[in-house]
């Protein structure tokens, strides 16, 4: 390797000194989990003149201190190694400089409905990436497009006609915001006369774009002759979304399409594969397998870049950075992919729904790093293909020669056999006893495809890079409706619990071939629906058993008590610290630790329902994909920080059914220690707890009785809560007097 003799770094990895304080810390936490499991063991077995309702709550609460100790232990496996990467691309530069240089670069758009995911903004996508700083010739994009739509296949073939100004623009005037919505919005935008023409063709562009999209199908005067024979396929009398064959349309071809100024444009392709209602189609996972063998016959890249429709390119010169890794040979040979970090745009002051992930996607990842790598977060992942075809030492050979990693491609992408061959490798039969899914390719049987993927592809052996630049190397869109919100991490949650609880469970088959950290690492998100128990405990019993005058904590004059405070404040303590170390706010902690609960009492609780349903036969699986079409008047309430309840999702009962109870208990608990009925050495845990439940409910006590906004919590969400807290009360009511 050239770079090699000039002695060039392409990457620096720096182990975070913090790691020495989080193994310290651990030693001390475990003795006093180790403690506290004593102490409940203890007054199980060694008092057998228990009375049943005490039985009964410490069986509650040692049952949610085991699963809490769990998934403390998992959590653990981040905190021993944590690992920060940076590449340097200027270096890459002075060794690649002729295009020849460079290897092929196949990008993978996913979309699956024009409805929720306009065909605009999956245009401006593919713009942005089109627009990378990479020799064009080497670079296409192929659109995966599951909703089987015209709409979107007209919104590619404008943005390609646009793309011959948008392109050579971007390159002679620097610009970093390649994705033209962002570019024209925002403040770097040139204010001269070149800029405001091409600002009005995007306009234009946009405005035909929506029009066909609000009328729902392509109109005459929008008609071109070229594309005319793929719209026909649409027209077909039979065709649904369900059923209907491949379609395959090279929108743009880099041998013959040029831009304004001569140079070639990149290949731009949309796929639709086959859809039979008789043949599982797998998701996302199915779509992309699509892709990886369509691009295997037309283009064969050794890099893959793997993006949502609504993940823009925020940096062209991240394809370079992510050479950095492929490019060193200490790395690169069993590398699998190099992950990017989700970024989001247009968070409110508090991040009210914590969309942010930084557990998810900017703390955890780093703990991994010193490990085998990051989990796969299903964008903004640059993959090697030869990942998807066995472990790095033993490679499985594909059915047919054409999708073999060597195969040269030499005809261009809109040769007749070669079209004939894509549509081929996109009908639904042709994964038919193969080994896609299972062996090869992207995993089948979780709908969080993306981690069971990276989890697989790292027991193989392969390993992976999470890269975080300054600057963000991609931007996303988020869900701004709690529904919405709560309703993909459901989704999340099902996906878990299909990995969690199958033969390929962390807990067994990872241990044995990830050691035990990374096994640990990816247990801590398979078993992450557990949490709704001691969450359910937690947010419950302390709180009816404080109505009914039952004590169920450790006084606080007896020791045993410094040790749940210890419990309590370290494990939040330091999650308050990593918090703010990876640039955030306490406000926006705040919100992350309130939005964690939410989610358990929601997505955890409803996604375990869920995944019980599906195996029970009495619910299919499905994909609920996110919406992301943002109603003006939702927009403006998230922008004041409001929570937006609105529609009666049965995922907000359990929310306003602890709001409620932890109201009840804290005021009930307060009068009883101001008129003196209650001895507060006794309660105390327990009022703390119900404060704290309150003060975490604040959002919902405003959607429930203060708001007038079409936000708020709908009437029938709040009786229907008020009376399952009385039931819940009086249940325990009567335990506890047995
Ligand atoms: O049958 C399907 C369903 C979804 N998608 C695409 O999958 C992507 C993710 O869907 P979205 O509804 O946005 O889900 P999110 O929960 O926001 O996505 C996260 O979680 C998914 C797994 O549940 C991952 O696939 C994604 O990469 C990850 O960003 C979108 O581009 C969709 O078009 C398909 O192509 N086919
Ligand atoms: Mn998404």
């Amino acid at each position: 390797m050239e770079y090699a003799e000039a002695n060039l770094q392409l990457n620096l990895s720096r182990l975070l000194p913090r790691r020495i304080f989080n193994r310290a810390f651990a030693l001390v936490y475990s003795a006093a989990i180790s403690a506290v499991l004593y102490h409940h063991v203890e007054t199980l077995l060694r008092r057998p003149t228990n009375t049943f309702p005490s039985f009964f709550t410490t069986l509650s609460m040692v049952m949610s201190d085991i699963i809490l100790a769990f998934m403390w232990l998992n959590s653990q496996a981040f905190r021993m190694n944590p690992v920060t990467t940076k590449p340097f691309p200027e270096n890459l530069q002075k060794v690649l400089n002729r295009p020849e240089d460079f290897p092929a670069l196949d990008v993978f758009i996913c979309t699956a409905d024009p409805y929720k995911e306009p065909p605009m903004k999956v245009a401006a996508t593919a713009l942005s990436v089109m627009a990378y700083d990479y020799p064009t010739e080497k670079l296409s994009i192929y659109v995966s497009d599951d909703g089987g739509s015209e709409l979107t296949l007209f919104a590619l073939i404008e943005a390609a006609k646009f793309g011959k100004v948008w392109l050579p623009f971007c390159k002679e005037n620097r610009v970093l915001e390649r994705c033209p919505e962002a570019y024209f919005g925002s403040e770097f935008a040139a204010r001269n006369s070149e800029t405001e023409k091409i600002k009005e063709m995007y306009e234009n562009m946009k405005t035909r774009v929506e029009n066909v999209v609000k009328t729902g199908y392509i109109t005459e005067e929008y008609k071109s002759s070229e594309h005319e024979e793929a719209f026909g396929k649409y027209k077909a009398e039979d065709f649904t979304i369900q059923h209907h064959p491949p379609i395959i349309q090279v929108v743009s071809e880099s041998r013959e399409e040029k831009d304004v100024g001569g140079c070639c444009m990149p290949n731009l392709i949309y796929v639709s594969r086959q859809k039979i209602p008789t043949s599982p189609h797998h998701f996302k996972a199915g779509a992309l397998n699509v892709l990886l063998r369509v691009s295997a016959v037309m283009t064969n890249a050794p890099t893959i870049l793997t993006l949502d429709c609504d993940m823009v390119s925020n940096d062209p010169s991240t394809p370079l950075k992510m050479l950095c890794y492929y490019m060193d040979n200490s790395i690169g040979p069993n590398l699998a992919y190099v992950q990017f970090p989700v970024c989001f745009n247009g968070f409110n002051k508090a991040d009210i729904y914590s969309s942010e992930f930084k557990r998810v996607y900017h703390i955890n990842p780093i703990g991994l790093n010193g490990l085998s790598g990051p989990d796969y977060f299903g964008t903004g992942t640059f993959f090697s293909r030869r990942a998807f075809h066995g472990s790095p030492s033993s490679p499985i050979v594909p059915e047919i020669p054409e999708l073999a990693l060597d195969y040269v491609v030499e005809k261009p992408v809109n040769d007749r056999a070669i079209l004939e061959l894509a549509h081929h490798v996109a009908s639904s039969e042709y994964e038919n006893q193969t080994k896609w899914g299972s062996e090869v390719g992207f995993r089948y049987g979780s709908l969080v495809e993306d981690y069971y993927t990276g989890y697989r592809l790292h027991c193989e052996g392969w390993k992976s890079v999470y890269c975080s630049p300054e600057r963000p190397a991609f931007l996303s869109e988020m869900p701004i409706a709690l529904n919405d919100v709560v309703t993909q991490t459901k989704r999340w949650s099902v996906g878990l619990l299909e990995v969690s609880l199958s033969k390929y469970s962390p807990l067994m088959f990872g241990t044995r071939f990830l050691g035990p950290l990374m096994a640990h690492a990816y247990s801590y998100y398979a078993f992450g629906p557990l949490w709704s128990f001691p969450v359910m405990v937690y947010a419950f019993l302390p709180q009816t058993t404080l109505l009914n005058n039952f004590s169920i904590f450790p006084k606080v004059s007896d020791p045993w008590f410094f040790l749940y405070v210890f419990l309590f404040l370290g494990a939040y303590g330091q999650d308050y610290v990593e918090f703010v170390l990876a640039k955030g706010t306490t406000l926006r902690w705040w919100s992350d630790q309130r939005m964690w609960l939410i989610r358990i009492l929601t997505s955890d609780l409803f996604g375990t329902l869920e995944y019980i349903s599906n195996h029970l036969g009495i619910a299919t699986r499905s994909f609920n994909v996110t919406s992301k079409v943002n109603d003006d008047e939702v927009k403006k309430r998230y922008d004041e920080g409001k929570f937006e309840f609105g529609v009666p999702s049965p995922m907000f009962v359990p929310l306003s059914t602890v709001a409620i109870i932890n109201l009840a208990a804290f005021f009930w608990g307060f009068s009883q220690v101001l008129t003196g009925r209650y001895n507060l050495d006794e309660m105390f845990v327990q009022m703390i707890l119900a404060c704290f439940g309150t003060a975490n409910s604040w959002p919902v006590y405003e959607a429930m009785f203060s708001r007038t906004d079409k936000g708020r919590m709908p009437a029938k969400i709040t009786l229907i809560s008020i009376f399952l807290a009385w039931v819940l009360f009086a249940v325990v009511s009567f335990i506890t007097k047995m």
